[in-house]
């Protein structure tokens, strides 16, 4: 479905992706783990097409992105939650969500959807949305991602500061996602999460994706864990 290859992006004169490739499939969740500085929210902004790409291909479903402008890569059916969540704090929630059904011209069918997932969010959509607690705010950033109806959803560790019982329905929500047949490409540092979420993991050290693996691996070889992300 998204398929990177060979793809180079630079900060000034660093080189922060060597050759990155990786390939999301319908219906999975794919998690990016490493060390903090490894270029993992590079990755996705790249796919966003807010950082250039000096080389390299993103496709999906066989178009290429790269050539895009940063506007128009949510229309082609990428969602965005990036770290920090980036929501128009002065907004009411009614009004961030109505801008992500507005990128795609969507209908109040994948706003009802949205609202499904989240139906905390439909008892605050006249509340202010820099008023909103951190959960409810990652539940906002992600439900307006959902609002363009996309086919790959990019999430940016939407479980950071959150609560367990938050965590939790952040991960139930991405399980029923993958479930939907969305790709998930999600970066997440807590292990705990990733294990209980992931299908595959990929580790990304110095701007470069390893060949992903099953997450299984990972419990079979804790030992991974240390290696590329220095935890045990
Ligand atoms: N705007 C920028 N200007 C210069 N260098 C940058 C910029 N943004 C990121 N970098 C550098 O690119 C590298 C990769 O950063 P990136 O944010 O992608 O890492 P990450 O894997 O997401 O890390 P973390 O887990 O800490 O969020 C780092 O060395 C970082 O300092």
């Amino acid at each position: 479905m998204l398929e990177i290859t060979d793809l180079n992006v630079y900060h000034g004169s660093s080189r922060t992706l060597k050759d990155f490739s990786l390939a999301l499939n319908a219906g999975e969740v794919l998690c990016l783990l490493g060390r903090n500085g490894a270029g993992k929210t590079t990755a996705l902004k790249s796919i966003m097409g807010l950082l250039p790409a000096q080389s390299g291909s993103i496709r999906l479903e066989g178009r290429e992105l790269t050539s895009l402008r940063p506007y128009e890569v949510p229309k082609q059916g990428i969602g965005y939650v990036p770290q920090g969540r980036r929501l128009f704090s002065e907004l009411t929630v009614q009004e961030n969500l109505d801008i992500g059904l507005m990128t795609r011209k969507t209908g109040r069918d994948v706003l009802e959807n949205a609202l499904k997932l989240f139906p905390r969010l439909r008892e605050r959509l006249g509340q202010v949305s820099g008023t909103l607690s951190g959960g409810e705010q990652q539940m906002l950033a992600t439900a307006r991602a959902l609002c363009i109806d996309p086919s790959v959803i990019l999430l940016d560790e939407p479980t950071e500061g959150l609560m367990p019982s938050m965590i939790a329905t952040i991960r139930d929500v991405v399980l029923q996602l993958r479930d939907q047949g969305k790709a998930i490409l999600l970066v997440e540092q807590r292990v705990d999460a990733v294990l209980s979420v992931a299908d595959r993991v990929c580790f990304v050290e110095n701007g470069k994706a390893h060949p992903a693996l099953p997450v299984a691996a990972l419990r079979d070889d804790p030992s991974l864990l240390e290696r590329y992300v220095g935890v045990s």
